[in-house]
């Protein structure tokens, strides 16, 4: 009996959730997946900040006002805090463009470096005239700031480029939301997933600060997100991720086993023309309050049809996780 207990708790709990998830030969049940709209306060707690200032950078980077933010915690997991979508229409295809357009250009790195030597993935995929499906489908991350050596998991000073500006005021945004002012944004590995990608059971280690939180935002098509603890004893929760929740990894949370067993068809589409219209008829001003000219006219273009067709195109089977980590301890300047 003492025996079959122990067994037990070795037991690879984590991997049995996550192929039962990932199984296409049944479709996998919804049931004991977390959905933050429809759940119930036994599995999470609101904890939304009491007082909240506005930040006059949040508009100009896609960002609704955040005193209409809810953060919850899941209660079985301390730390794990969800935003649920905070993000404008134009917001949503703003990030969903950087992540495609901009962020995959040299000297960035991406998975397909090994094979080709791409300038830039997102003009090369149209080079035709046409859209190169296949070289689309082969993006599967890019990397900024300190790149994520996936073979030594060691950062170093001679391995880094420029984290992006936009992308590092955004988390900015969010630390501050949070309460952690001495946040920075020093690394980022942007996924790119379609309908049968999986991220399998991992931690994320490698940063020399691991107090530090893990941000984690996603658009598109939407994921079951599972996870454990330590171990991969312990059974993992499941979630629903949307576009444009925001996932952050936390104290116990931070370095907790976590996978993407399943990409499924989203239910809403908060980047369609319905609700950029929806928008713009609420607030005709939103778009010229910008500062910065080019956010500015990146804006105008996404209202563009014509502009954001191809992103389009790619997003409705595609799902995008931009994951950002600060690597340096609070005081340290640089990897020796
Ligand atoms: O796609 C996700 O939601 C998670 C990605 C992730 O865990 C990572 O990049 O380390
Ligand atoms: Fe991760």
């Amino acid at each position: 009996m003492e025996e079959n207990t122990n067994l037990l708790s070795l037991e690879d709990k984590f991997m049995k959730t996550f192929k039962y998830y990932k199984s296409n030969k049944s479709k996998p049940s919804l049931d004991n997946v977390i959905q933050l709209e429809k759940c119930s306060t036994e599995k999470v707690t609101d904890v939304t900040p009491g007082s909240v200032i506005e930040d006059a950078r949040a508009e100009r980077l896609g960002l609704k006002s955040l005193k209409e933010w809810k953060v919850f915690n899941l209660n079985r997991h301390p730390g794990l805090l969800f935003i649920r979508n905070p993000f404008t229409a134009l917001g949503q295809r703003y990030w969903i463009r950087k992540c495609l357009e901009e962020y995959p250009r040299k000297p960035n790195k991406l998975n397909i470096d090994i094979e080709m030597n791409l300038q830039d993935w997102w003009d090369e995929c149209f080079r035709n005239g046409q859209c190169d499906r296949l070289l689309q489908k082969k993006l599967r991350w890019t990397t900024l700031g300190y790149h994520h050596n996936w073979d030594t998991k060691v950062y170093t000073e001679q391995n880094k480029s420029l984290f992006p500006e936009d992308l590092a005021e955004l988390s900015d945004i969010l630390a501050d939301y949070l309460g952690y002012s001495n946040f920075r944004a020093e690394a980022a590995i942007v996924n790119y997933y379609h309908m049968n990608s999986t991220l399998s059971a991992h931690t994320d280690h490698s940063e020399i600060n691991l107090e530090a939180p893990l941000f984690s935002f996603s658009f598109g098509q939407s994921a079951i997100f599972l996870l454990g603890g330590k171990d991969k004893s312990v059974e993992p929760s499941a979630i629903l991720i949307n576009s444009g929740d925001i996932v952050i990894m936390s104290k116990e949370a931070r370095l907790s086993y976590h996978a993407v067993p399943k990409i499924l068809p989203a239910t809403e589409f908060p980047w369609d023309d319905q609700h950029i219209e929806e928008e713009s008829s609420k607030n005709p001003s939103f778009k010229y309050i910008s500062n910065s000219e080019d956010l500015k006219s990146m804006m105008r273009k996404n209202e563009d049809n014509k502009e954001w067709e191809r992103f389009k195109n790619y997003i409705k089977e595609s799902r995008i996780n931009m994951n950002v980590r600060q690597v340096l301890k609070e005081k340290q300047d640089y990897i020796s």
